[in-house]
């Protein structure tokens, strides 16, 4: 079944070029999708319309076979700057995604049944868990300026998978780390697919990157976007993609299809 479908959509920023036109795309559930093309070519503009966002011009965009109208609850945003309040503990960071949700639109009635007052699960234990997951435990009473960049991007991904989204859109999340906390945050995040039915959705600059976390490759380009070129990538299946014999050839197909697509 598919999580998103993306129909015939239109979208340019008024007064400029369309960036997409009579565009279609399909993304099944639990599939690891990387969205790479050079700087301008309307990735980020894409994950926006995925995330409800922005609207698009014409077409339509589907979501677990609903109409997009406005951002979903269910959907988890992690962007580059992470975002995190500098006045609140990590504890507190982690919490607000899910303390603003209960409150979700202006009267609190888009957030969904299961998890309106009384029917979340017992928020501490899921937190712990999460803190745990991503390395963080102990540091619930810091403020984000006594953590690493790299700890400060892994509380704002544990605040996202703490409120368990179905669907997990992500804009460029590591490429302001160094290379070895970036590594670990791409292995953390391939190896969550591996046990956690999520949707995700990267958008990024780096080739590595995309065939660590991609199974399937939207190679976007700065000509106006029609049909997708898309490239399937089994090695992002592989508990250790870059160890993989392939790997440096699956970077280079990549590489070979944006330099076809400029
Ligand atoms: N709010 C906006 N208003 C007008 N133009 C915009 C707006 N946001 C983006 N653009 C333009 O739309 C185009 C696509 O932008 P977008 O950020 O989606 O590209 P990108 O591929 O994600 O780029 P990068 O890799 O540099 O982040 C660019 O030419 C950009 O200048």
């Amino acid at each position: 079944m598919s999580m998103v479908h993306i129909r015939h959509l239109s979208f340019g920023y008024p007064g400029k070029p369309l960036l997409f036109d009579n565009f279609s795309l399909e993304i099944e559930k639990g599939e690891s999708w990387v969205i790479i093309g050079p700087s301008g070519c309307g990735k980020s503009t894409l994950l926006s319309l995925m995330a409800g966002l922005k609207r698009p011009r014409q077409g339509s965009i589907e979501v677990e076979g609903k109409q997009l109208q406005r951002p979903r609850p269910e959907s988890g945003l992690v962007f580059q700057d992470h975002g995190l309040l500098p006045w609140a503990t990590i504890r507190a960071n982690v919490s607000l995604g899910l303390r603003i949700r209960r409150f979700y639109g202006s009267d609190g009635r888009h957030t969904p049944a299961k998890w309106q007052n009384g029917n979340e699960k017992p928020q501490a234990e899921t937190m712990d868990l999460w803190l745990q997951r991503l390395g963080l435990a102990g540091k619930e009473h810091c403020y984000p300026a006594q953590l690493s960049r790299g700890q400060r991007q892994r509380a704002a991904i544990a605040r996202t998978l703490l409120m368990e989204p179905d669907l997990l859109l992500m804009d460029e999340p590591f490429s302001a780390l160094d290379p070895p906390i970036r590594e670990e945050l791409q292995e953390l995040m391939a190896g969550l697919g591996r046990t956690q039915a999520i949707t995700r959705i990267t958008v990024t600059h780096d080739i590595p990157e995309a065939v660590i976390l991609g199974e399937k490759i939207l190679v976007t380009t700065l000509k106006v976007n029609r049909a997708p070129t898309i490239l399937a990538n089994p090695l992002a299946k592989d508990e250790k993609p870059r160890n993989h014999y392939g790997f440096n050839k699956m970077c280079q197909r990549v590489r070979q299809a944006m330099g076809e697509s400029t």
